[in-house]
This record gives structure tokens, sequence and C-alpha cells, in this order.
């Protein structure tokens, strides 16, 4: 197998499981066989006999850098182009010690070539001069959200879902958050490069650690949206959300969705060319074990979707009882959904049909194999434990539920991760397939559970999952605990976040916001919320779309932990010893506020002005031609069109703020360093300059992030890197 000992970092755990486990092994190409991995696979025929070698060779090779280009459609475009026209060309023919470095390539089936991939080792990014600068590029456009790092295989599950502005989607299992940035990019597709639109559908973003909840908050918060809402619960008992129906204001109806993520916890051995840990530690129980789980969530989802809406379930795990297995139960517990032939959709994109048949095992070592439940069954004494449950197996009809539609990325087809996407949607007949699904609900059938609903011995292997679920619904509908509670401790429904409460539209301080910005009539004042006890314009005011707004006003939030609903568009802004406290428009509020405003409190200024802003944190006031009135909150524009060396291809609009004696841009300072970057080529902000004077510290590195090689590093995280980058 040509095996070395050169060493490689790798990280433990898998996807979405073992957190706070951020030990880093070292691993050595000798490390790299596993095998149980080997003939549990082999055996699985995951992979067709000729194809093997090369497909475990890959598995070995670190995975290139990809990366998105995100943010609104015409951001991207022109952040894409920047790439496309000054980067690469810069990139192409440069050797580093004699060798050929190839520049960044397009990923060939990502819609409109806005994501791209390179395989530069770190020296390079940190000593070749070009790589170096484009590198810093990439970091701070990360950091701003204008690109996301992200395996090119994570990036498939939000494309086939395929969202629109006015779906209303749920991310089940969301957190870090790179697919629910992508999902919100999708939403906001009518945004243009100035201001962001409100959407007419949502976006619930959900995870079940309260942890990582807030690292999606963070993600999130760089593509600032009234249509989100983020929530930290169990997805394989999400509650019913509520909305207000028909004419009567006491009338509410459960919430459908139109679009929802199944990216569920999975073993992520598809991630082990990153997390090579994976190697020494994997063994069969890790997917046997999550199967339940994955189960439960994707029929809990199954259950919140409209008859016209699409649900995407994937994993970055190329394990048949993690994927094939979940869905053939999912389908039979809801025969009226099928898979959807997504054949056609992303041409370029090279992928394996799913399995129709795989053989479980429960056996650590991954010899001992069983062809059908009964087997197993039979071998075991009365004092085993039963590890397996039959849907571990393919069932007797697997040709009928068109298992094939399922898509197979293996890591050597195209130089990725591995991964696994299924499409389902309700079959159009769904009339007869109702009484069908009435008449299986009624039957018991063999969906192991996570969390065991109260059930007699006899039954505790066949769990009905649709009675499970209709239980649980029922349970809250009527306000009762439900069946997953049952007397356990260990699931609160008394969550105590600080209250959502929505200003009147006659707030004082909501019209003084309005008054100075003279906001259109337009504007969803009435849209307005604040998130504190007493429910006053204390600090921030936060923006929602209307479904937000009639959420919040629909449902119960010692029941459902809501952790953040729209987003901030003013904050209070101290008026030091000069003048009093303001309500300030903020910089990621302004987008969203600035169709609504009017065109006379804009004020333009040139390329220079911004120059002056962003060579220095408070430039004094007579820095500037004075066109800023008052002390306070400004926002100013530098027009498109050509200034010098510098070319805007649309307009720069930013907040400042106006002291008696200096004025400040109302950007941080990474934004900042982004921005000049874009505009001079170079960062030429007070922090920028402050890295390049420290000798051997890289120009505009910034401590906190990098992207070299693989991984992202963001110093501080208590999360490991590898939760944190999405797969
Ligand atoms: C594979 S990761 C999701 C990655 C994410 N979709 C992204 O693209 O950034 C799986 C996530 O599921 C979460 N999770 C685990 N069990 C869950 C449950 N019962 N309900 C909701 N989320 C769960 C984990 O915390 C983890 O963040």
């Amino acid at each position: 197998m040509g095996r070395n000992n050169k060493k490689r970092g790798g990280r433990r755990g898998g996807r979405g499981g073992s957190r706070g486990d951020t030990r880093i092994d070292v691993v050595t190409e000798a490390d790299m066989f596993n095998e149980r991995l080997n003939s549990y696979y082999k055996k699985q025929q995951i992979i067709p006999d000729e194809a093997w070698e090369e497909f475990m060779q890959t598995l070995r090779r670190p995975l290139p850098t990809t990366f998105r280009v995100a943010g609104s459609r015409q951001t991207a475009k022109s952040i894409n182009e920047l790439i496309q026209n000054n980067y690469v060309p810069s990139l192409k023919d440069v050797l580093f010690e004699g060798q050929p470095i190839p520049p960044p390539e397009q990923l060939p089936w990502y819609p409109e070539g806005l994501a791209w991939q390179f395989n530069v080792a770190k020296p390079v990014l940190r000593k070749q001069p070009e790589f170096r600068k484009f590198h810093s590029f990439l970091v701070f456009e990360t950091e701003v959200g204008n690109i996301s790092r992200q395996e090119a295989v994570s990036m498939l599950p939000p494309l086939f879902l395929d969202v629109l502005p006015h779906h209303k989607v749920i991310d089940m299992c969301a957190a870090p958050g790179s697919k629910t940035a992508q999902l919100l990019e999708a939403l906001h597709a009518d945004d243009t490069a100035t201001s962001t639109s409100i959407p007419p559908g949502l976006l619930i973003a959900n995870d079940s650690d309260q942890k990582r909840t807030h690292m999606l908050i963070h993600q999130s918060a760089r593509l600032p949206s009234p249509a989100l809402m983020v929530t930290n619960l169990d997805a394989s008992i999400y509650p019913i959300i509520k909305v207000s129906g028909g004419n009567s204001k006491r009338h509410t109806n459960q919430l459908l969705f139109d679009r929802i993520l199944c990216d569920v916890p999975c073993s992520g051995d598809g991630t082990i060319r990153k997390n090579s840990g994976i190697w020494r530690k994997w063994q069969p129980g890790d997917g046997n074990g999550l199967h339940a789980l994955q189960v439960r969530i994707l029929v809990r989802a199954m259950r919140m979707l409209n008859s016209s809406g699409r649900i995407v379930y994937s994993t970055c795990s190329l394990n048949p009882v993690e994927n094939e297995a979940v869905i053939a139960v999912a389908l039979k517990t809801y025969p009226e959904y099928e898979l959807v032939d997504v054949s056609s959709g992303y041409p370029e994109l090279k992928r394996l049909p799913g399995l129709t048949s795989w053989t479980p095992t429960a056996d650590k070592t991954a010899e001992k194999y069983f062809d059908s439940y009964q087997e197993y069954r039979d071998s075991l004494s009365s004092t085993d434990p039963v590890k397996l449950t039959e849907g571990h197996w393919p069932p007797s009809n697997a040709a009928g539920l068109n298992l094939t539609r399922c898509m197979r990325i293996y890591p050597h087809l195209q130089d990725t991760g591995g991964f696994f996407v299924a499409v389902l949607q309700k079959k159009q007949k769904a009339e007869s397939d109702t009484k069908e699904r009435k008449r299986e609900a009624t039957e018991p059938s063999d969906v192991p559970d996570a969390k065991k609903p109260r059930l007699t011995e006899e039954s505790e292997d066949q769990i009905d999952v649709d009675v499970a679920v209709q239980l649980t619904e029922d349970a809250q509908r009527d306000g009762q605990k439900t069946p997953e509670e049952g007397d356990s401790k260990t699931i609160s429904y008394d969550f105590k976040e600080n209250p959502y409460t929505f200003l009147s539209s006659k707030d004082p301080i909501l019209i003084s916001c309005i008054n100075r910005l003279k906001l259109t009539d337009d504007f969803p004042a009435s849209n307005i919320l604040v998130r504190n006890p007493g429910g006053d314009a204390v600090r921030s005011l936060y923006l929602t779309n209307d479904i937000v707004k009639t959420i919040i006003l629909n449902n119960d939030y010692t029941r459902i932990r809501l952790t953040t609903a729209g987003t901030k568009v003013f904050a209070k802004q101290e008026g030091g010893k000069d003048g009093e406290a303001q309500f300030r428009v903020l910089g990621e509020g302004l987008p969203v506020v600035l169709p609504y405003m009017d065109r006379s409190t804009i004020m333009d200024s040139g390329v220079s002005t911004l120059r002056i802003l962003l060579k220095a944190y408070h430039p004094a006031c007579a820095s500037f031609e004075e066109p800023f009135r008052s002390i306070g909150n400004h926002i100013f524009r530098v027009p498109s069109g050509t200034y010098g060396a510098v070319t805007l291809s649309h307009d720069i609009i930013l907040p400042i703020w106006k002291s008696s004696v200096s004025i400040s841009l109302m950007v941080d300072k990474k934004a900042k360093s982004a921005l000049s970057l874009r505009l001079f080529g170079a960062d030429i902000t007070v922090a920028g300059l402050a890295a390049q004077q420290q000798k051997n510290a890289p120009a505009v590195e910034e401590p906190g992030v990098s992207m070299e090689g693989n991984e992202i590093e963001e110093v501080g995280a208590s999360i490991s890197k590898e939760e944190d980058e999405s797969v």
C-alpha cells in the first residue's frame, strides 16, 4: 500500500458527535489503515472492485481547500469577478522552490462558478507573495461573510433543496451553520449589493446543542435577515409551530414547511481526509448507534412538510446503515413519500447511486455478519443485548423504494470528502397513500428509538414511530408532557429566554429613529421588537418579517427555546460628553433599512473620504470637507464610478458617527480591512499597518482567522476546529 510515516494532524470525533474533545492526534501515514473499515466497506460493496484501491488512496490524501463566494447575489458576483479577473491571473505560472503551483479552479458543478478549490501547501500560502496576498483576501472576506470556507460536498444539500424567497424552511440540525448560510442566501436571492430584501419566507435554523447554536448565531450574523429564527431544540421531537390562521385572531394552524434540511448527526467517516483520527477509531458501532436518532429526525421532518414540499436528508458518512437504511425505514413509516429522481440536476457532479443491499454487523471487529435480522436475533443468547433493529437491514421491498435515487459522492470521484444526499417529497396521489399510511400506523413497525417512548416490555423493539410522533404532537397541543418526556427530568420545557416584545408604532424611540432617517411610510415599524424583561427600547431594536412576527405572537416560548429572531437594526450609542445618547442604525442593519430611507438623509462623498476613514480610527473633523452637519449618526455613500485607480462597480453605503471633534466609520475592523483590500489592494487600516510592522508576522493576517491548508482557525473558540468547519 505504500504507506510511510509522514505525519499529519488529525482530529478526533465524528460529525456532530464528541463535542469538547479538542485533542489533536498526530497521525502518520502508516496509521491510515483500519482493518475494520476496510472489511466493512468491502463487504458492503460500496465501490466497484476495480476502483477500490483508488478510493482508499484518495482517503489518505489531504483534502483540497474549497470555498464558496457567499452573500447577496450581486456582491457575490463582484467578488467572484475579482477572483477571476485579478487574483487567478496573478496566481498562474507561480513557481515555489522551483515547482509550479496550480492556481485556484472553479468547481464545475457549482452554479455560476461561485465555488472554488485549490490545493496549496501551507508554506506556499505563507511565503509566496501572490498566494499570500490571495490568502489575506480570503481571510478578510471570510470574516465579513463574503467567502464561506466550506467543504465542496457540504455545499450540495442546500443546492438540492432548491429554496426560493417565499419558502418556509427549517434546517433541523444546523450548527455550525454553513448550510444555513446557503439557505439564507437563497431566501435572499432578491438582495442587491447594497440593500437586503425582506423575503416573505422563513428560515428556522435549529440545533440541539446550545453552545453550537451560538456559533450558528455568529455565522448567520454575516447575512443579517429579518426572516431568520434560531431555535435550540431536539429535532427528533421538534414541537409544532403555530401560526395565525383563518379570520379569527384566536384560530391558529400548524406551520408546515416548504423545505426541510435534515443534515443529521452522523459518524462522519466521509470526512476522514481531514479528520485523520477516524482512521484509528472507526468501528461499525458508530453508525449503528446513530441510526435510530437519524430515523427519528427524518420522520419528524416528514410530519412537518407541506404537501408540495421537499426534504433533503444528508450525512457525511459512507455507511448504508446511516443512509439508505434510514431512508428505507422512513419510507416504510410514511409510504406517501418517495425519493425524487435528481439525476439530471448538476450534471457535472460525479456520483454513484444509492445501495439496494447492505449487511450490517454488530461485531466491533467487523468480522461477523448476518444476512437478515432474524439470523442476527437467532444468534443472540437471552442475556445478549439487542444492538440492532430490523431497520438496520435492507427491507424486502428495497428495489421498489428506488433507493438508487439516493446519491453517494465518493472522495476519488472528484477529489472531495465523502457524502450522502437523498431528496424526498410526497407522492402526488396523496389520498390513497394516506389510507395506506393510516393502515400502517396501526401496525407495529421496526423503527428503533433513540429516546424511548413509554412502551410495554413486549413492544420495546417494535416502536411505531408514527404513533410516537402523533402522541408527541397531541401532547404538545394539549400542553401535556410528551411521551418522550415521561417522568424524565432531562427535557425541560421551561425555557427562560428574554421575552420578545413588539414595540408599539407610537414608541417615541422608534419614532425618533424613523424621523431621523426619514424612513418611508412602508417601513415595517410594527415588526420592530426588543428583548428584555421590561419590553422597552433599552439597547437594541430588531426587525422581523411578517411570518417571524406571526410565529412569535402565536407560540409559547417557555416551551420553545427561541434563541434569536430577526435582525438587529438599531442600537443605542452613548453620546459621550458632547451629546445625548442616540439610537443609531447598525452596519449590519443598514442594508435592511436602506430601501426605506429618504435619499436626502444619505450624504455622498468620494473614495478619498473613505480612505481617511479607513486609515484612522477617529480622524479629526478637520480632515473632511464638511458634509456632515450635526453630531450623531449619518449614512454616507460613495457612488459607483472611477476614482483615480479605484473603480467601484456599485455604490458603497456605510454608517458613520460624528462627535464634535472626530468622525468614525461604524464598521468592525475586519470589515474595514476587507474593504481596504478590495479597494486599494492593500490593508491601509490601523490594524493592517500594525500587522505589517510586526517583523515576520504576515502583513494582514489577523489573530483569529487563517485559511491555510484545510482549516479555518478560530482562536478563542471553545469548540474544535473540526466542529467549527462545516461538512
Ligand atoms: C452534521 S452536523 C450539522 C452541520 C450543519 N448542517 C452545517 O452545515 O454546518 C449535525 C448537528 O446535529 C446536531 N444534533 C445532534 N443531535 C441533534 C438533535 N437531536 N436535534 C437537533 N440537532 C442535533 C449537532 O449538534 C450538530 O451540530
